[in-house]
């Protein structure tokens, strides 16, 4: 049985209503990730028109133009055998949802809306976005016809579920769902998702990465698992500036992670992961076992894959890194003059 799964997050500097940019970025993310071997990709938040389009995502423009970019990203040949989830805003039954698109060979599987919205600091989320509030409940979401003349479905899941392949279980929570206190990835974890998947549109505030790092390590130090965390990066057309510090953890522990601040629009993190080590963690927990057994279940998805490679047994797997943090000061001269690059390129 093959048991190691090599994972991608990516960091990318996406501008708003850029859509060629955009999808050009992703493109290369795609690419980057099957360079090194990964099977599945991961992105940051509402990717394809960039974060921070405010008002324009009232605009059907926008939502037509990330069902045209989503076309692309389908049909491109760098994303064969390979699972994709990327993000975007999405009309369901005339409400606007912050959600991640997740296909594999030319067919969409799930688009699974974000649950809590976030709204401190300069968030502002609800003012476009309604969070999907009913737990795991599954609708049918009607495709448009340019999508489904390509992939021959006319409809697709759309709600809180997770995707089980045939050797592992993949879940999906929005940014601001890991920093609520009732979590989504907590319920998954007990219901078995093994690779828990957050795109996030995090921005740089001093002192906030040690707050990600500790969210995204406890997401998985009690609950086991393995978290990948895609952020995005730089300036995408509003005030503030995306922190990156993309990661994947394991188990409680970071196993990779892409700089804080940096001047390349794409960097793509990979980690190979052997999930026999989130089995075995997870069952020598014994009170989290005996609540997992009575843990209530998610609609899957069935998707007749598998993310790892047959003869993948001897891959060398990850190992824990220690995560060397900016010094208050160096964020005060780093990020100011990475906004100033960002905001002439
Ligand atoms: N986009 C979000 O949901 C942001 C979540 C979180 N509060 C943060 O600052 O990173």
């Amino acid at each position: 049985m093959g048991r190691k799964v090599t994972i991608a997050v990516c960091t990318l500097n996406q501008w708003a209503l850029d859509f060629e940019g955009n999808l050009h970025r992703i493109l290369q993310s795609i690419q980057e990730a099957r360079e090194a071997g990964a099977s599945f990709r991961s992105g940051p938040e509402l990717e394809i028109c960039g974060y921070s389009c405010e008002d324009h995502f009232y605009e059907s423009d926008t939502l037509l133009h990330c069902w045209e970019v989503l076309l692309e990203l389908l049909i491109s040949p760098l994303c064969k055998d390979m699972l994709v989830d990327v993000g975007m805003p999405v009309m369901h039954k005339n409400v606007t949802y912050n959600c991640r698109v997740v296909f594999y060979n030319r067919k969409l599987l799930l688009i699974r809306p974000k649950m809590m919205v976030c709204e401190d600091g300069n968030y502002r989320e609800s003012r476009w976005f309604s969070p999907w509030r009913k737990e795991r409940v599954l609708e049918q979401y009607y495709l448009p016809r340019m999508i489904s003349s390509y992939t021959g479905q006319t409809v697709v899941p759309f709600g809180d579920g997770v995707i089980s392949t045939r050797d592992t279980c993949i879940g999906f929570e929005i940014c601001e769902e890991l920093w609520n206190p009732q979590s989504t990835h907590i319920a998954m974890g007990l219901d078995g998702v093994e690779l828990i998947v957050n795109g996030s549109g995090s921005y740089m505030e001093l002192r906030k990465a040690y707050v990600t790092v500790d969210h995204v390590k406890s997401a998985t130090l009690k609950s086991g698992g393995c978290y990948l965390f895609s952020n995005l990066r730089g300036c995408d057309g509003q005030r503030v500036y995306f922190n990156g510090c993309s990661c994947i953890a394991l188990n409680g522990y970071i196993v990779n992670r892409s700089q804080q601040f940096g001047l390349q629009e794409v960097e793509v993190v990979v980690a190979t992961v052997d999930l026999e080590d989130i089995r075995a963690y997870r069952n020598a927990i014994r009170s989290r076992s005996h609540l997992a057994a009575t843990s209530p279940a998610y609609p899957r998805i069935q998707a007749e894959i598998s993310l790892s490679a047959e003869k993948g047994v001897g891959l060398p797997t990850c190992e824990p890194i220690e995560w060397i943090y900016h010094s208050p000061v160096e964020e005060i001269a780093l990020g100011p003059a990475c906004w100033l690059w960002d905001y002439l390129r």
